[in-house]
């Protein structure tokens, strides 16, 4: 076991509630679907405002289901980000594309985020042809249009809408922001009248416990490489807040082999030095108050077919 502790202190302060006008209040429940990698994640992230779901350019980054809040006008939309949907193979994968078509069927409106570079290619079209089983309404958002031309758009706009007839289809960065607020008033103008399911100033449905979890798990993406991140799993042991104002985390980074231990530490500890920090860096600034995180990395060869450790995923475990 190794533990790194560094001091950080936040600086950082979070942005009010958006002004709510008078009137009726409109709510629902927005599943955002798509093939991995195409941008789900930062989307939620830019239309909630805030960092509830981690982002990285390796595809799978979203394990089970987070759910992302959002105030427009008069509507709290709710957002639920799945797994990106792809072809499962290890019983993990098969847990988390399960999760991700339960979403979609629980939800008001399904939204189904596509990379408008790789286009159809690969898992969206088979996510199409799995939408014509979901039943709510539909919207097709074509993501990254950053990257692409617009008559490529209209016509990947056109070869999706022959397969399933949506809604309404829009074309977004969500890198930039890009047509975002069109989507945005869209929804909130669309979705039912109702009372609102979360306090005002609540973005996230994921205990913050997990949410750390997944900053670290983040950094373990954006730092190690090839097979290392899909073998681990990141874990928060211990929460203590502290007479000073600071709070005192202890997690644990899963590998399933000795060998990849040895990668995750690096050479004197280097690699799981800079994740510490990255992560103690982002933990302070969501949390406002000094993080003294200590990072622990432990084998656990068998974590993948653990019923535990999916539960903490918030998955269920597929019994096959
Ligand atoms: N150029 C560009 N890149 C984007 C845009 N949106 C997302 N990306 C990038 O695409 C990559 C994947 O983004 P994520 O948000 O992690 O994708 P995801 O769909 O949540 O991925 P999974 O967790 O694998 O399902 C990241 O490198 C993002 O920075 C966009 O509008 N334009």
């Amino acid at each position: 076991m190794t533990g790194q502790e560094e001091d950080f202190t936040a600086e950082s302060g979070a942005d009010g509630a958006s002004p709510v006008e008078a009137g009726p209040t409109h709510s629902g429940f927005v599943a955002l679907i798509g093939p991995t990698n195409a941008g789900k994640s930062t989307l939620l992230n830019r239309l909630v405002g805030a960092k509830v779901s981690i982002v990285s350019h390796k595809v799978q980054t979203t394990r089970a289901v987070v759910r992302g809040i959002a105030i427009h006008n008069n509507a709290q939309i709710v957002f639920m980000d799945t797994p990106g949907i792809f072809k499962p193979r290890r019983r993990l994968d098969r847990a988390m594309v399960t999760s991700a078509w339960g979403g979609a069927k629980d939800a008001d409106f399904v939204m189904l985020l596509i990379d408008s570079e790789r286009g159809l290619r690969g898992d969206a079209e088979a996510i199409l042809e799995g939408l014509k089983e979901v039943h709510q309404p539909k919207i097709l958002v074509l993501n990254k249009i950053d990257r692409v031309q617009h008559e490529q758009l209209l016509k990947l706009a056109s070869d999706a809408n022959a397969v399933v007839p949506f809604e309404r289809t829009f074309m977004i960065s969500a890198t930039t922001g890009s047509g975002c607020d069109d989507l945005m008033n869209y929804l909130a103008g669309t979705l039912p009248e109702g009372p609102w399911y979360y306090p005002e100033d609540q973005i996230s449905d994921l205990p913050m416990r997990q949410l750390a979890a997944e900053i670290t798990r983040e950094k373990v993406f954006l730092r190690l490489h090839q097979e290392l991140p899909y073998a681990s799993h990141v874990e928060t042991e211990k929460w203590e807040e502290r007479k000073d104002g600071s709070v005192r985390i202890e997690q644990v980074i899963y590998v399933q082999r000795d060998s990849q231990k040895k990668i995750a530490l690096g050479k004197n500890g280097e690699t799981i030095k800079a994740i510490s920090t990255a992560s103690r860096k982002e933990l302070s600034e969501i949390l406002e108050q000094p993080v003294h995180l200590f990072l622990f990395v432990k084998v656990r060869e068998n974590w993948g077919d653990d019923p535990e450790r999916f539960r903490e995923m918030g998955l269920e475990f597929p019994r096959e």
